[in-house]
């Protein structure tokens, strides 16, 4: 995997390794990088490296998602002990003496991608471990995550798959306008952000992206055609707008029957009409409409 690394990617291969064998006495790395730049890659190369060298090293992430794509990672909530909600004044369960504690005491290098919370607490946990008093316990760690990206949304979507989704690669320009949004240097100071001509929609966004190829009945073009928001709800909204554009000539109907089954009470609380308006992400909608 190394001598497929890139220039960028190899060095911070190689600071890190040099933090481990004592070659130089940084401790604190941070690795940004906009989705799909090769952030999980550098971390699993390191992983791999540090191991194969007799280091004992520990993968953690702020989300489940990222958590899975690291070797033998874990969530930070799981790794640090941490509780729900987490405040940052909250405490690590872990303590001393125990398992978790011993394995922290004894890891050379901790690597934490999405590091965005609860750092101060693996700080304090650190030096209440190590007993030693310097940031993290003088332990080195290589932090990393990305400033501009929201969090994963997507049910067992990666970043890099949702970014692929939105971003053709040919579509440079597009992309790197995005990456100054996330980096907020087209923001005026009231946070507006002026669209470069030829990327505004002038019509309908919906008309715009579907109209034309529902239209022309390009259905595997329509499947394959995406236009995402930041939240759920406006998903549904414009979900409700394409499937009107569809044909409705020998549309069917599929509805949901919903009921509270358990007791009177609940189905007086649970009406009918109450559970036919919830859409939770693994369920169809109550009215599903098909050709
Ligand atoms: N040096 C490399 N050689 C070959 N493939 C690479 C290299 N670096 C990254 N890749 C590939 O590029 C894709 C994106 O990389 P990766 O998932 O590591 O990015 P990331 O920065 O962690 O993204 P995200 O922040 O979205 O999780 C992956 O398919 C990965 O295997």
């Amino acid at each position: 995997m190394f001598n497929t690394m890139n220039d960028a990617q190899k060095e911070v291969i190689k600071k890190v390794q040099d933090a481990s064998s004592g070659e130089s006495n940084q401790k604190l790395f941070y690795l940004d990088g906009p989705g799909g730049s090769g952030k999980t890659y550098t971390y699993t190369t390191l992983w791999h490296l540090l191991r194969a060298s007799g280091k004992k090293v520990a993968t953690m992430a702020f989300t489940g998602i990222a958590a899975i794509l690291l070797p033998e990672g874990k969530t930070c909530h799981k790794a640090l002990g941490l509780t729900v909600p987490l405040y940052s004044d909250s405490n690590s369960t872990i303590t001393p003496n125990s398992k978790q504690g011993k394995k922290f005491l004894e890891t050379d290098v901790f690597i934490w991608d999405e590091a965005l919370m609860a750092l101060e607490i693996m700080d304090r946990l650190l030096r209440d471990l190590t007993k030693i008093d310097e940031l993290f316990g003088g332990k080195i760690l290589l932090l990393g995550g990305d400033f501009r990206q929201l969090l994963p949304v997507r049910k067992n979507g990666t970043r890099a798959e949702c970014v692929n989704l939105s971003i053709k690669n040919n579509e440079v320009e597009f992309a790197e306008f995005l990456l100054k949004i996330g980096e907020g240097k087209v923001n005026d100071s009231n946070d507006n952000i002026e669209f470069p001509e030829g990327f505004e929609v002038e019509t309908d966004l919906v008309e715009e992206v579907f109209g034309h190829l529902i239209a022309q009945e390009r259905f595997e073009d329509v499947a394959t055609s995406a236009i995402l928001f930041a939240r759920n709800a406006d998903v549904d909204e414009l979900n409700k707008q394409v499937v009107n554009l569809l044909p409705s000539e020998g549309e069917k109907k599929y509805s949901s029957v919903d009921n509270a089954l358990d007791g009177e009470a609940l189905q007086e609380l649970l009406t009918q009409e109450y559970l036919n308006s919830l859409n939770p992400a693994s369920l169809p909608p109550h009215d599903r409409r098909s050709l």
